[in-house]
């Protein structure tokens, strides 16, 4: 689906990609941990065509992305911050992509309704952005996205700024929605627990490149990755009995 070779990217002689690599398969979502500052977003901004590699090649099903602009990729950024249309209602921040392109208002209606209802959206339809709590305006951020249907989806932390309660909740429901449209994403967070939740496979920016593991295992098994560690932490409050 989508091959990434080489990628190289500098900011002011500072190499924050270096030589990185990966496959994104069809339908899978890849999930992607790293330091802060280890070029997670500079990756998936490249990829979106937000931001130019000084070389390498990103390959869409086998068509070569460098020449195409950001807005005919096919590819979606989304990010925590989601940002709606304040003077347009749930519905209207929905059908904005549908609109831009056209489409004929029966297919509009049809569409959008389709997918407010899957991202339980539907009694918020008429409520404007600003009466919306943080989880119900990154679903909405999510039904802008995936009205066209983009071939890929890269989300960027999109649950940093939520609570621990509807993280939770929103995590399931992206699960489900990923699973039921068959997306092809990649999501990058700094919570261990959620890549492991979210991941069909699991890769970690490191020294500018892109480590894809083989399996969950080989993920935990790896120090680096901080899930070991995790581990050990819970194991030993369990033997400290600190959990009563
Ligand atoms: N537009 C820019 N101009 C100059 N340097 C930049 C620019 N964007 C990012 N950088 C630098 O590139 C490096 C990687 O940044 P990036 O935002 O990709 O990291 P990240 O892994 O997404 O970090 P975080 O987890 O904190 O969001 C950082 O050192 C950052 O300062």
């Amino acid at each position: 689906m989508l091959d990434i070779k080489n990628i190289n990217k500098k900011y002011k002689g500072e190499a924050v990609l270096q030589d990185l690599s990966f496959t994104l398969k069809a339908h899978e979502m890849l999930s992607i941990l790293g330091r802060s500052g280890s070029g997670k977003t500079t990756l998936l901004k490249v990829l979106a065509g937000l931001e130019t590699a000084d070389r390498g090649q990103l390959l869409l099903d086998g068509q070569d992305l460098s020449p195409v602009p950001a807005n005919q990729r096919g590819i979606v950024y989304l990010y925590q911050e989601a940002l709606l249309f304040p003077h347009l209602d749930v519905f209207e921040n929905v059908a904005f992509g549908l609109r831009l392109r056209h489409r004929p208002e029966a297919e509009i209606k049809k569409k959008v309704n389709a997918l407010l209802q899957r991202l339980e959206l539907p009694e918020q339809a008429r409520k404007m952005p600003e009466q919306l709590s943080g989880g119900q305006r990154q679903r909405v951020a999510f039904g802008r996205a995936l009205i066209i249907e983009p071939r890929v989806l890269l989300l960027d932390e999109p649950f940093g700024a939520l609570d621990t309660e509807t993280r939770r909740s929103m995590q399931q429901l992206l699960k489900r929605v990923s699973k039921d449209l068959g997306l092809t994403a990649i999501f990058v967070t700094h919570d261990l627990k959620e890549a492991m939740l979210m991941g069909d496979r699991l890769g970690m920016m490191q020294g500018g490149q892109l480590k894809i593991y083989g399996s969950r295992a080989e993920f935990i098994a790896d120090e680096s990755t901080g899930a070991r560690e995790e581990a050990r932490f819970w194991t030993d409050l369990h033997d400290l009995k600190l959990t009563k």
